[in-house]
């Protein structure tokens, strides 16, 4: 059997955070590039949704040859406490232009004074991968991590929710964590591990 060449995966997305997470994340026998792609309205109402816009968006901006794969990433927090707020609105939930710091003070404000049972939450990862060129569907996963909203924020590292959000058998958070550990529970790692078995299957399958 011939070897095979490094794979390389294509990422659509403007969050340098997401790709550094990717490279650690991936195979040695796997390369993550990053794809500039302008930014495109994420005007979908689901996770699937706004990653197959943003994985389609950089795919038609590729500039390499047709049929590479390229994949993109649409994530975010859930509160069960409050109606799923901020859900797909999480980059935007203090306003279009929010910052992170901005989207944090408002889900705090949101949630100060909430006992323990109702500060439960989860983080939502959903990948999609099309082929570069036409945009076509290629596989899709989603990943989840379970834990609880931290009454005030715990550490500065990683982005977004990160320093408030304590995973499920932890005393501190994603922000207190180093980036190996939150990649081995994260929900962005268990989708991305299911990216990737799914599209070595494929391979194997057909072609
Ligand atoms: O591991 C995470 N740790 C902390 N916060 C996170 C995480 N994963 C998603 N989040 C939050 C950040 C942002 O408020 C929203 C993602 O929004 P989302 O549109 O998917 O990403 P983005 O705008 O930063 O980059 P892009 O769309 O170009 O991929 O959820
Ligand atoms: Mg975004």
């Amino acid at each position: 059997m011939a070897e095979s060449s490094p794979k390389v995966l294509y990422l659509g997305t403007g969050n340098p955070h997401k790709v550094s997470e990717f490279e650690r994340l991936a195979p040695a026998s796997l390369s993550i590039h990053p794809s500039p792609a302008p930014p495109v309205p994420e005007t979908g109402a689901t996770f699937f949704s706004n990653a197959f816009i943003k994985a389609r968006n950089a795919a038609q901006a590729f500039p390499g040859p047709a049929g590479q794969i390229v994949f993109a990433d649409d994530s975010g927090l859930i509160v069960p406490a409050l109606g799923g707020e901020p859900g797909v609105l999480s980059a935007r939930y203090a306003g279009e232009n929010a910052t992170d710091l901005e989207n944090r003070e408002k889900l705090q404000r949101k949630m100060k004074g909430l006992p323990p049972e109702e500060r439960g939450a989860f983080f939502a990862c959903v990948l999609v991968a099309v082929q570069s060129g036409s945009g076509r569907l290629v596989a899709a996963t989603a990943g989840y991590v379970f834990g609880k909203i931290a009454r005030g924020p715990m550490g500065d590292g990683g982005f977004g929710y990160d320093p408030l959000f304590i995973p499920d058998g932890y005393h501190v958070s994603f922000g207190l964590m180093a980036p190996e550990e939150k990649n081995r529970i994260s929900h962005r790692a268990i989708a991305f591990r299911r990216l990737v078995s799914l599209l070595a299957l494929q391979e194997e399958g057909g072609r």
